[in-house]
């Protein structure tokens, strides 16, 4: 296990959801876990009014979000967890001297023996990132000649291509890329790592990996839930924003690249970059209309509950266009997947919660036995990514009796049936990498920008040609109707799950 430092973390915009839904719990697995360093403080910044004692109720001994792991625990051992945890009222504004913030910062290390090494995380607006880089940096704080100066950003990296270059072009004013830290919690989830260590672990799967044998690649991430409160920044955002130029095209780079020459954060994601850069751009308005597919939920009920659709919901406009179902099917330019399709779909209110990479591997070129039904009988290497994080493998089995009747059979992994098998949380591994200066499951200012440079084209011509079409679908369903002509052949996506309502049919949205 790698040794931690003494370390302090301040969070800017502590006072926010994901300090407390995700940051807190995060750091509570990891206090629990003994993987915190012995001398540790969170210093909270925002702008609401509160002192050390209130902030350790809202974030910790009266937070929703840990109610459940406190239970029973002995109180001594929550309150000594809690009292690690300080505030600081950054007053009105975030653009403003931090000279306070500074005195704090140093009273503190001092008082707690933090080592002079300190994480700064941006769990804010976006729009303050640059503004509190820069203050942070005028107070010295982002020199590293007495102790590592990191700073953690949240997604959204940017809007598009443009933004997101001027967001990394801010930051680099202030911090060095080796500094930076970019969230993307996909990362963090167990099996997408696992995705490396199946590939360049094994000497079975690659030899297959590549257009020789693979027929074509298929991503899906379903949500069941819909935008729930976040409808202002969801519709301002979209799936393609929200998920796919994220963490879905991070798992993409992950199944599309190169084995690197070690597993270095350098050389891992320099092998990201040079796969996301083989993706075909798709320039053209025909490329663009036959490979890209967007929906919108619609209300409907499931399990006999009603269910709002996407333009009842509280934020968003009630003629919005906004994706809450993207489906994109591209290619790959490189000498391992020329013309192999890739499928990635992402979307909210589906019928179930699931994301996984299925590879499907071509039929044999020589069909030996008779009752076979090709179109039911491809190999599929199925990666669960969520939930019942696993790997199957579907093959072609010999049915007992006379003849060669073929039928399909799995083979296949849970980690769950692992003896060991805690799963740390995306947020609990990521913020633990960070604190180690691992920067792995962190994206780069290039793996950004080469996402953005694949998504900008479609975003474009989604939001700027009046033509394109955006599908509803009723919640609770697979999406629109028509989103299996994106596959080529008799193919089908696959639903992993139970339908839980009825489609209530194809329909196109104003
Ligand atoms: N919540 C989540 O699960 C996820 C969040 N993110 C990203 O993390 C960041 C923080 O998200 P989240 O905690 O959900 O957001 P919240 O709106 O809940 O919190 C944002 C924090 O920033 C401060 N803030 C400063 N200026 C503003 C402003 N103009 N409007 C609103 N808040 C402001 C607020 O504190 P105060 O007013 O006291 O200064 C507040 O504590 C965002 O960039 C978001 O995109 C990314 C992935 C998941
Ligand atoms: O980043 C985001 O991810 C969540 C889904 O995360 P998961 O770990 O629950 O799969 C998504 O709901 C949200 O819209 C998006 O911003």
């Amino acid at each position: 296990m790698n040794k931690t430092a003494n370390q302090m973390l301040v969070i800017f915009g502590a006072s926010g959801d994901l300090t407390a839904r995700k940051l807190v719990p995060a750091l509570y697995n990891l206090y629990k876990g003994k993987h915190l360093p012995d001398n540790f403080v969170v210093l909270g910044l925002s702008r609401s009014n509160l002192t050390d004692n209130t902030f350790r109720k809202r974030v910790v001994l009266e937070s929703p979000y840990l109610k459940e792991a406190l239970k029973g625990e002995n109180q001594d051992f929550v309150d000594a967890f809690a009292n690690q945890f300080f505030y600081e009222d950054l007053g009105d504004d975030y653009d403003v001297s931090y000279g306070k913030v500074n005195t704090r910062i140093s009273d503190l290390d001092t008082k707690f023996g933090t080592g002079g090494n300190y994480m700064f995380y941006l769990a804010t607006p976006p729009n303050l990132y640059e503004t509190i880089a820069k203050n942070v940096s005028e107070q010295g704080l982002s020199d590293e000649s007495s102790g590592f100066r990191r700073l953690i950003v949240e997604k959204p990296f940017g809007y598009n291509l443009k933004t997101a270059k001027n967001l990394n072009k801010g930051l680099h004013q202030y911090f060095n890329e080796s500094q930076i830290y970019r969230i993307d919690h996909y990362l963090g989830k167990e099996t997408v790592q696992n995705l490396l260590v199946t590939r360049f672990a094994n000497s079975i799967f690659e030899p297959l990996w590549n257009r020789n044998y693979i027929q074509h690649v298929e991503i899906t991430n379903a949500e069941s839930v819909g935008v729930e409160k976040r409808g202002g920044y969801y519709d301002k955002s979209g799936a393609l924003r929200d998920m796919f130029q994220s963490h879905l095209l991070q798992i993409v780079s992950l199944v599309v690249m190169e084995p690197p020459i070690n597993a270095s954060a350098e050389e891992i994601r320099n092998e990201k970059v040079k796969a996301l850069k083989s993706l075909r751009i798709m320039h053209d308005e025909k490329t663009l209309y036959d490979n890209t597919i967007r929906g919108q939920y619609l209300a409907s009920v499931i399990d006999g509950e009603k269910v709002k659709g996407y333009r009842e919901e509280d934020g968003v406009d009630p003629n919005s266009k906004t994706e809450t179902y993207a489906a994109i099917k591209f290619f790959v330019d490189n000498w391992r997947w020329a013309d192999v399709p890739f499928y990635v779909r992402t979307a909210k209110r589906m019928p179930t919660k699931v994301t996984e990479v299925v590879v499907h591997f071509k039929t044999p070129h020589h069909q030996v036995f008779n009752d076979v039904d090709i179109n039911n009988m491809d190999n599929k290497l199925i990666i669960r990514i969520q939930p019942d994080e696993g790997i199957m493998i579907k093959f072609g089995v010999k049915v007992p009796g006379q003849g060669f009747k073929v039928e399909r059979a799995n083979m296949d992994f849970y980690y769950s049936s692992l003896v060991d098998n805690h799963i740390m949380q995306a947020y609990e591994r990521l913020l633990l990498d960070a604190m180690q200066g691992d920067a792995t499951l962190y994206a780069r200012a290039d793996e950004v920008e080469a996402a953005w440079e694949f998504v900008d084209p479609i975003l474009d011509y989604w939001e700027n040609n009046k033509g394109v079409k955006t599908y509803g679908y009723s919640a609770g369903v697979w999406g629109p109707k028509n989103s299996d002509t994106l596959l080529e052949g008799n193919y089908t996506w696959r639903n992993p799950g139970e339908h839980l309502a009825d489609d209530m049919g194809f329909c196109v949205l104003s």
